[in-house]
């Protein structure tokens, strides 16, 4: 089939090349010129492992091109995605004029039937308003073309969205009739050819199933969180907890790992925005609420645990820190875990060396170049050299099984603030680390 996909962000360069890899032609359109120039040499702005290798695949295939031209892929184009990010502003729903704007501007181009599909988290009613949208510029333009609009959730996850893309767990398609929705099952069959569900339904649902599956998530990550918080007043061991619910198949072993709290745009803004749209039909979601204010705690109660360590006096000293993204395989620092805490760390007259393996460039540009309080390591162990202690913020697959005497030696104390629970707390102390951990038990005074 003919695709276009508008935006070349994030969700956009991965669905235009997993689509281009299953054998369609797609034109993955910008109005950024420099990025699609970047682009046309396969210079990515956003790390995912694979993309690179994938892009460049299927543009020598000639299955994938980039544009700034958007009438062109429009009219060459059986189904246009929107992969644009809309605007969030804290406290409000998205703001959508600007991608409405972009819904009026395709429908200056159609030139026969075309299916618009919205794969951004948007809020609850965006569908009807670019049906609304796109038929009154189809009557400005006195034309009667037929279209339909379709909302196409995405739930793949940073890291390892290509192997998410390409086997989903479920394809969830919202549309109102029957001809459209055959259309996006021949589209998807060859990515569900394990038997994987198509679901199908109305808009709205499938508009409400993206925040609703984010902020379950979110909710499962906020409830062990709480339990790890009661585990480190009764001492009991939230690491076995996490085996014992996870080993319950209607729980599951999937996001029940405590520790700094949900990061990244999607789960935070995607919980608020649940919340907002709740209040605005009159509903106080009590359980979305405490969720969000459980995973803010979290990361006060980290940083508490740090500076109490150090009698509430951190002038002068430095910490090694390992992990600045909000998870693992990305360099996304939005809404990262490790900013709150250093930040406030920071502010009570701490310094840093940094070590991340991706995410170290897109730190510097947040704390600023010339900001002498943080500097960045070649390598994880250069960054605890002399340090006070280490501060795991981030779970990199590298962290988990380090060299302790590499790192004992290094360190100035060997003393360990872990946020993300890594290791074992009986063989650290048996090395002879102090070891802190979301959970351990609060020493009594
Ligand atoms: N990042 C994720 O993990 C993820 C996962 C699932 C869904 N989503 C959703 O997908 C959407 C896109 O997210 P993203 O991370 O790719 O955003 P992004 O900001 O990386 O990408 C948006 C792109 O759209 C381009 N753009 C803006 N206005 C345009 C216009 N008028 N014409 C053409 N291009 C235009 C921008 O230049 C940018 O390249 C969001 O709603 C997000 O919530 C993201
Ligand atoms: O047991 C866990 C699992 C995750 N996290 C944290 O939760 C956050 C989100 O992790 P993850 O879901 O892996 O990353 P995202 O790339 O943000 O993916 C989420 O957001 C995407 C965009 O909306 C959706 O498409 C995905 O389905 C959804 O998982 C990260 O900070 C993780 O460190 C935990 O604290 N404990």
């Amino acid at each position: 089939m003919k695709l276009a996909v508008i935006g070349a962000g994030y969700i956009g360069l991965i669905t235009a090349s997993c689509f281009a890899e299953m054998g369609n032609e797609v034109i993955c359109v910008d109005f950024d010129e420099k990025k699609i120039d970047n682009l046309d040499h396969y210079r990515l702005s956003v790390y995912e492992p694979g993309l690179e290798d994938l892009i460049r695949r299927n543009c020598k295939g000639n299955r994938l091109f980039f544009s700034t031209n958007l009438s062109k892929a429009v009219e060459d184009s059986l189904i246009c995605y929107l992969t644009l990010s809309p605007i969030y502003r804290e406290g409000e729903l998205s703001d959508i004029t600007y991608y409405l704007a972009v819904a009026q501007d395709i429908s200056r181009h159609l030139n026969g039937y075309k299916v618009i599909v919205n794969k951004s988290n948007v809020p609850v009613g965006t569908a009807a308003r670019l049906q609304k949208t796109i038929a009154q510029e189809l009557a400005v333009r006195g034309v009667e073309y037929e279209f339909d609009v379709v909302v196409d959730p995405e739930f793949v996850k940073q890291g390892t969205a290509i192997e998410d893309f390409m086997k989903p767990d479920r394809i969830v398609i919202g549309c109102d009739n029957e001809r459209v929705a055959e259309l996006m099952k021949e589209l998807y069959a060859p990515f569900v050819r394990t038997n994987r569900p198509i679901i199908i339904m109305d808009l709205v649902s499938a508009e409400l199933i993206k925040y609703s599956a984010n902020a379950f998530l979110a909710t499962k990550i906020s409830f062990m969180n709480e339990l790890a918080n009661i585990c480190a007043i009764t001492g009991a061991d939230i690491n076995l907890i996490r085996l014992g619910l996870g080993s319950d198949s209607r729980i599951g072993n999937l996001f029940l790992f405590p520790g700094l709290g949900y990061g990244g745009l999607r789960f935070s803004q995607g919980v608020r925005e649940l919340i907002q749209t709740a209040k605005t039909i009159g509903y106080t979601p009590r359980l979305l609420e405490a969720t969000e204010a459980i995973n803010q705690n979290q990361r006060r109660l980290f940083i508490d645990m740090i500076s109490a360590y150090f009698h509430d006096d951190l002038r002068g000293r430095v910490f090694g820190v390992w992990g600045l993204s909000f998870k693992p395989w990305t360099d996304d620092i939005r809404e990262a875990p490790a900013l709150t805490v250093i930040n406030a760390l920071m502010e009570k007259g701490a310094r840093f060396k940094a070590y991340d393996p991706q995410a170290q460039k897109a730190a510097q540009e947040f704390f600023g170049v010339s900001n002498t309080a943080i500097s960045y390591a070649a390598d994880m162990y250069e960054a605890v050299d002399d340090a006070a202690a280490l501060i795991i913020n981030t779970d990199w697959t590298m962290f988990r099984t380090p060299d302790f005497n590499r790192l004992k030696s290094r360190l100035r104390t060997a003393v360990i603030f872990d946020g993300r629970n890594l290791y074992n707390c009986q063989k650290l102390t048996q090395l002879g680390f102090e070891y802190f951990y979301i959970g351990k038990k609060q020493r009594t005074a």
